[in-house]
């Protein structure tokens, strides 16, 4: 029996998302929000015992999901990827997925979970066979908020499971957190993209990237760019619990571009230009006061441009605009984060802000049954431990 555990972070994005499908830069960086798995991998059993199964325990949920290892013979067929080989899930096997998903009777409340546990099948079977094990995930991120539930998901269940198959070669005597090194983290990112993609249908794969290798990250067209934080950046994040689903949200811009194209490039060029200038002002150093006061108006002014750009592409929310007015009343500027829709927005701090007054409009945004997080922006990406 072999025994792993991965930890993955959620995210914000600063500026850029939606834009950064359609191949604008966007700016990220991880928080200290994680997803946790752990894998267990079972040796095979006598073959008088019948094969065993695999299991997903989302404890979290309170719900436990179980498939025969025949069973996902009989249904996906003998045909395997190579773990080292990232390759898409095709749609006739999504479908395949879909119905063993649906044999599990996920209640009709959660029902979109479904999404989740489809891609959890198709990484599982994808890098581990039918081999029999249990895969256990909690989370410390609020799902479908647009802090990255889907990335961490995906990133932390693949950095599990590739940890213990052939297409890493890892000390399995550590005891301590380790990160991968750059190939195999690259390998996951590319796995976990795959996975993302059963989620959000097209993701730019911002996400999993700043999940996989943490930090900051200016991201376009799949490329990275670590950045620095010249300065302390502090944000508040609002989770409004308004519910939304990445995948609508995204497509919903994709179909307002297919009709009104010229228009929506002109938005999605206003806003590569919105995060090239956000990145260069968030690396650039501060120090004295004047300075600082600066670069964190310049932030802002940023964040509000893009924030009405993405009014323009349709996804802000009644409750997103209640946020905005309520910092606004304390001269605090806030943008959506993630896909909109709902989920959550982000606030400036600036560094000379009173306690007091971050205080009273924590307390206000508390009061509109809103819920403050608070986040530290940058740290650590994937991890994996092995006692
Ligand atoms: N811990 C988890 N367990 C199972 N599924 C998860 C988990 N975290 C995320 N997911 C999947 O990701 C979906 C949310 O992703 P998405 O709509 O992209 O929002 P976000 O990534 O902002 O949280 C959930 O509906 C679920 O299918
Ligand atoms: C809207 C988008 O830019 C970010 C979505 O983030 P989230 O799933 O809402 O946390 C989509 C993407 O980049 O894949
Ligand atoms: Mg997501």
């Amino acid at each position: 029996m072999a025994e792993v555990r991965a930890r993955a972070p959620g995210k914000i994005i600063l500026s850029g998302e939606h834009a950064v499908v359609h191949g604008s830069t966007a700016v990220a960086a991880a928080i200290d929000l994680c997803t946790h798995v752990s894998f267990r991998l079972d040796p095979p059993l006598p073959p008088e015992n019948g094969d065993g199964s695999v299991e997903l325990e989302l404890t979290d949920m309170g719900l436990v999901f179980s498939w025969s290892s025949s069973r996902l013979k009989e249904v996906l067929g003998d045909g395997f990827a190579d773990s080292s080989t990232p390759v898409s899930c095709s749609p006739g096997r999504i479908k395949l997925i879909a119905a063993l998903v649906e044999e599990q009777n996920i209640p009709e409340a959660k029902i979109w979970l479904s999404s989740g546990v489809s891609c959890f099948l198709y990484l599982y079977t994808s890098i581990q066979g039918y081999k029999r094990g249990k895969v256990v995930v909690t989370s410390d991120l609020p799902l479908g908020s647009g802090l990255g539930s889907s990335a961490s998901f995906c990133v932390s269940l693949v950095g599990a499971l590739l940890a213990l198959s052939d297409a890493m070669s890892v000390d399995t005597s550590q005891t301590e957190w380790f990160k991968f090194s750059k190939n195999e983290l690259e390998l996951v990112n590319r796995w976990a993209f795959e996975g993302e993609k059963i989620i959000h249908g097209k993701p730019s794969g911002i996400d999993n990237t700043v999940s996989t290798f943490g930090g900051m990250i200016q991201f376009r067209l799949g490329e990275l760019t670590h950045i620095k934080s010249g300065a302390p950046l502090r944000m508040l994040i609002t989770n409004t619990k308004v519910g939304r689903n990445t995948k609508a949200l995204v497509a919903g811009v994709s179909e307002r571009a297919s009709r009104h194209p010229d228009a929506m490039a002109s938005v999605f060029t206003a806003v590569d230009f919105i995060s090239k200038e956000l990145s260069a002002i968030i690396q650039a150093p501060a120090q004295d006061d004047i300075s600082i006061t600066a670069r964190e108006e310049k932030i802002e002014e940023l964040m509000e441009m893009n924030q009405g750009l993405l009014q323009c592409m349709g996804v802000s929310h009644a409750a997103i605009e209640t946020v905005l007015r309520t910092t606004l009343k304390y001269k605090l500027a806030s943008k959506l984060t993630g896909a909109g829709g709902g989920g959550c927005v982000l606030t400036l701090l600036p560094t000379l802000l009173p306690s007091t007054v971050a205080d009273k409009v924590i307390a206000e945004l508390d009061s509109c049954g809103f819920q403050c997080l608070k986040a530290e922006v940058g740290g650590r990406g994937l991890e994996i431990c092995f006692s």
